[in-house]
């Protein structure tokens, strides 16, 4: 029993002398300090034996934690096939896409080779210790790649390989990432830390060029102008031009006009900007919206004619002579000039065509903007002359071809198996030349209930047609009646000011008689 406690005791004293010569070392040669001193020296004792140079790309970046694009990049790169080499995996379900993409998980490895060099991947998780209260969530916990190469693989690795990492991964980026919708927001909420220019939901648009009822030969030339933009980079690069399309499309209400650009964005993959001008205060508020949006999105001004009067000053002008001389009703006038007064926004119509033309539209890479307007005539030339607009797109009326498509979208129908009813509605489009709406005939060609058979349906559609004949028929009578009773009030009105003067100038000879 004597020995143990001995033991016991020796033990407890030796540990307490360890302690103590512990502290008083601590205490004159405190531990970060050796550190300090001998770390840069035993890492250039390290680099003199060890043949490896490694390179770090952090998650985050910047003063302001914003998420690197380049390990962003690097991940995709990487869930690109390590999936077959790393054995610890971490799945992540992008939103909106069914499959799954995997990546490597933390303090795993795998290696490539490029150009016959072989390279070493590291996924790396870095524990801060500090215990600070963070805005950002787990700040303190911070991931990294690390890239090992042998030193002599130097100039292949930094010249090339990087490129090329970055210009896969972007790539892969594009294909496994969930595109977005976004909306401007007023600029009221533009402060804070989390700037909140544009509000985003998911992109889940359902429209493709195949739903997308319009002639065949029109549908295939647009796809070949998308195809053939998106693959210019260099082309633009060359001619010293921003790599971006901008794109009119024009017709009457529900001839497709907005499905046509979420076709456009499906076809492409790419996210949509929906401005709405009406909400932007000024050009620099313009400028700075644009300035938010990434590569590879299509910015979308719908209704262009609506949403501020971008006519110009000289349309402007004009209008208001007519009106003075018109001598309109004052209340109506007045109303109208409130309206215009309450715009609110300052967004002018220079202001869009540099937004358009200028600086801003060149930081970055490929961009499509798409105008729609129902009115095609009321837009100021100097915003459609071409190189402005590069491509005018007119969305017309229902034709034979779009309705074919549409049967067969909505009711599976074909020419060959319901020929009498299609040889009627063909009639009634190519030789009555009755105007309808891709959206008015889909609405008559939609099943609403289990009983309604695909012949009720295309026999609704022709009984729809013939009504709208009647219709326009009714509306050309309305509107000539409407013209020829103008004609009147104004040729009444023209007499009796006639007669009126007429009567002035004849107290007046009158008068001087007397
Ligand atoms: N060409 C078309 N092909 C297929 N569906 C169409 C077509 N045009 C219209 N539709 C259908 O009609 C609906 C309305 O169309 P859309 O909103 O694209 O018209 P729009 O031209 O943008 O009209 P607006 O000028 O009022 O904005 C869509 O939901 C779509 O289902
Ligand atoms: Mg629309």
């Amino acid at each position: 029993m004597g020995t143990m406690s001995e033991v016991w005791t020796n033990t407890g004293s030796a540990l307490a002398s360890l302690v103590f010569i512990y502290t008083i070392f601590e205490r004159f040669f405190p531990a970060h300090r050796l550190r300090e001193h001998f770390e840069p020296l035993a890492q250039r004792l390290v680099g003199l034996v060890y043949p490896y140079l490694q390179i770090t790309f952090h998650e985050y970046s910047g003063q302001r934690f914003k998420r690197s694009d380049v390990y962003d990049a690097i991940q995709s790169y990487l869930s690109k096939d390590s999936s077959s080499r790393a054995k610890k995996l971490t799945a992540n379900r992008v939103k909106g896409n069914n499959s799954i993409v995997l990546s490597m998980d933390d303090h795993e490895e795998i290696t490539d080779e490029f150009e016959g060099v072989k390279v070493w991947w590291q996924a790396k998780k870095h524990q801060s210790e500090s215990r600070s209260i963070s805005f950002y969530p787990k700040a303190e916990e911070s991931r990294f790649y690390m890239l090992k190469f042998h030193r002599c693989d130097r100039q292949v690795i930094t010249e090339r390989y990087l490129d090329h990492v970055m210009r896969e991964g972007k790539i892969v980026g594009v294909k496994n990432r969930e595109r977005k919708l976004y909306s401007n927001n007023p600029s009221e909420n533009w402060s804070g830390y989390k700037q909140t220019k544009w509000s985003h939901v998911t992109f889940e648009h359902p429209a493709t060029f195949d739903t997308l009822a319009m002639e065949d030969k029109k549908k295939e030339e647009i796809k070949n102008d998308l195809i053939k933009f998106s693959k210019s980079k260099d082309y633009y690069k060359k001619i010293g031009k921003a790599w971006k399309r901008g794109y009119l499309l024009f017709g009457p209400p529900g001839t497709g006009k907005s499905t046509m650009i979420a076709a456009m964005a499906n076809f492409l993959e790419y996210d949509v900007y929906d401005l709405e001008l009406t909400t932007v205060k000024d050009n620099t508020e313009l400028r700075r919206l644009l300035i938010e949006t990434s590569v590879k999105s299509i910015i979308v001004i719908e209704d262009i004619d609506c949403s501020l009067d971008l006519t110009g000053q000289r349309k402007q002008k004009e209008e208001e002579e007519e009106e003075d001389g018109d001598e309109t009703n004052p209340i109506e006038k007045q109303l109208k000039k409130e309206k215009g007064e309450n715009k609110g926004s300052k967004v002018t119509l220079s202001g869009l065509l540099n937004f358009i033309d200028g600086l801003w539209s060149s930081c970055g890479g490929e961009r499509i903007i798409v105008f729609t307007t129902n009115f095609i005539d009321k837009l100021d030339p100097a915003l459609i002359r071409k190189g402005r607009m590069d491509k005018r797109i007119e969305m017309s009326y229902c034709g034979l071809e779009a309705f074919k498509l549409l049967a067969k979208n909505y009711l599976d129908a074909k020419e060959e198996d319901d020929s009498e009813l299609f040889d009627e509605i063909k009639r009634l489009l190519e030789v009555e030349e009755i105007k309808m709406t891709p959206a008015d005939v889909g609405e008559n060609l939609l099943k609403r209930s289990e009983v309604e058979t695909k012949e009720f349906c295309l026999k609704r559609l022709i009984e729809a047609l013939k009504e709208e004949k009647e219709e326009a028929k009714r509306r050309i009578e309305d509107e000539e009646k409407k013209k020829k009773e103008e004609e009147d009030t104004k040729r009444k009105k023209r007499e009796e000011k006639k007669t009126k003067s007429e009567e002035k100038e004849q107290n007046g000879i009158a008068t001087k008689e007397v």
